[in-house]
């Protein structure tokens, strides 16, 4: 049964897509790309230039928020939006995939996965109800399933274990979700892992529960990019063409760009922030490292055709000076730096596939990264 839709589809081009998504606190144009501000805060940058640089929505994640500073804490404070200061819209994710990945004496049963806090290493049960609980207090726009995500490669038998338990998490999860008022969104996930027959039944019977977008989970675990690509053909085209598409985790440029082609509407990952916090700069010609000693004496900005005032008005000389010395400006600098480029990269392609040059864009933006940095 499928649920009222908040997403309008604007233009096609192949299998590209652009549309607006209206939440309560604002609307997002997609292809969106959601920088990642995993316990309620953007490492290194104000809001306000997360803002200028084009986001219109934000990553928290319900794992970290509620071991710190709590949900209810939170909710007691006004919300996300009230307590952080970002006003706009926040999508949180379930927590499942953070448990795997940063608590160690994890264990996943039906009921729950129960695990040890990394921060107090108190013993924390989170089941799907307590989840959307959790993504309820916290007042996100969007709230993801709560699901089992397993790394790659694993074995048929792991993969489809995983692929039921998150359907029946996905049930659990939506009929948790039935108070939300109108205008907040749950996201299913879609696992399968690396099985195209998996993935089928996954979105299928997904598509069967019914929600107001779909997310593909279960990819950038380990997998090469082809692997994840392929997926991505496996699975957009058996989700409904008139609700969003969430590819979770990803990625770098290309990545984007080959998805975005692909189907996908909406993406998040902390490759900008945290890369740039490790002196590494995305810009059109592709990846820079600050941190090699050629920049040294180079007085050129990162790119002088930036619309961003950072990739405009520093020398790499002094990014360079900056990351070699480990001054705290040098990552605030190249996060924003980062995340305005991923903002300029998807209003590209939102412009792109509005004026059906799709193709075409994506062919100059990789001629750009393969030319390289001269
Ligand atoms: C510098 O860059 C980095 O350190 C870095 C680290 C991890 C990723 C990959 C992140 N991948 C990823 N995040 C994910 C989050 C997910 N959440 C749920 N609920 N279910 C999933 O199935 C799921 C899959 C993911 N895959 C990408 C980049």
């Amino acid at each position: 049964m499928s649920l009222p839709n908040h997403f309008e589809l604007l233009a096609t081009n192949g299998a590209a897509r652009t549309g607006r998504l209206t939440t309560p606190h604002g609307v997002v144009q997609t292809p969106a790309f959601m920088p990642v501000g995993t316990a309620g805060a953007m490492k290194g940058l104000h809001w306000r230039e997360v803002r200028d640089a084009g986001t219109d929505i934000v990553l928290g994640n319900t794992y970290h928020l509620m071991l710190r500073p709590g949900a209810e804490r939170i909710a007691a404070l006004g919300g996300l939006q009230a307590f952080t200061g970002w006003n706009g819209p926040m999508l949180t994710d379930s927590g499942g995939f953070q448990v795997m990945s940063l608590s160690d004496l994890r264990k996943v049963s039906e009921k729950a996965v129960t695990f040890r806090s990394h921060i107090d290493g108190a013993k924390v049960e989170l089941s799907p109800e307590r989840s959307i609980e959790v993504q309820r207090l916290l007042g996100a726009d969007i709230a993801m399933q709560m699901d089992e995500c397993v790394r790659l490669p694993a074995t048929r038998d792991d993969i489809e274990r995983a692929m039921r338990l998150s359907l029946r998490w996905a049930e659990r999860s939506k009929r948790a979700f039935e108070t939300a008022p109108d205008g907040y969104m749950l996201f299913g996930i879609v696992q399968g892992g690396d099985i195209p027959e998996m993935r089928h039944i996954s979105a299928r019977e997904l598509v069967k529960i019914g929600f107001h977008g779909y997310a593909i989970g279960g990819l950038a675990v380990g997998e090469p990019q082809a692997v994840m690509l392929a997926m991505i053909d496996e699975t957009a085209p058996a989700l409904p063409v008139d609700c969003p598409r969430y590819l979770m985790g990803v990625g770098t440029p290309e990545d984007l760009l080959e998805a975005v082609a692909r189907g996908i509407d909406m993406f998040d990952c902390v490759m900008p922030t945290r890369n740039g916090r490790h002196g590494m700069a995305f810009t059109r010609f592709g990846q820079i490292n600050l941190r090699n000693a050629r920049h040294a004496d180079d007085p050129r900005p990162l790119d002088e055709e930036s619309e961003w005032p950072a990739t405009r008005d520093y020398s790499r000389a002094y990014l360079h000076h900056l990351v070699r010395s480990g001054e705290t400006l040098g990552a605030m600098l190249l996060s924003e730096i980062n995340v305005a480029y991923y903002q300029h990269l998807m209003r590209g392609m939102r412009e792109a596939i509005s004026q059906g040059i799709f193709a075409d864009f994506r062919e100059r933006t990789r001629a750009g990264w393969a030319k390289g940095d001269i």
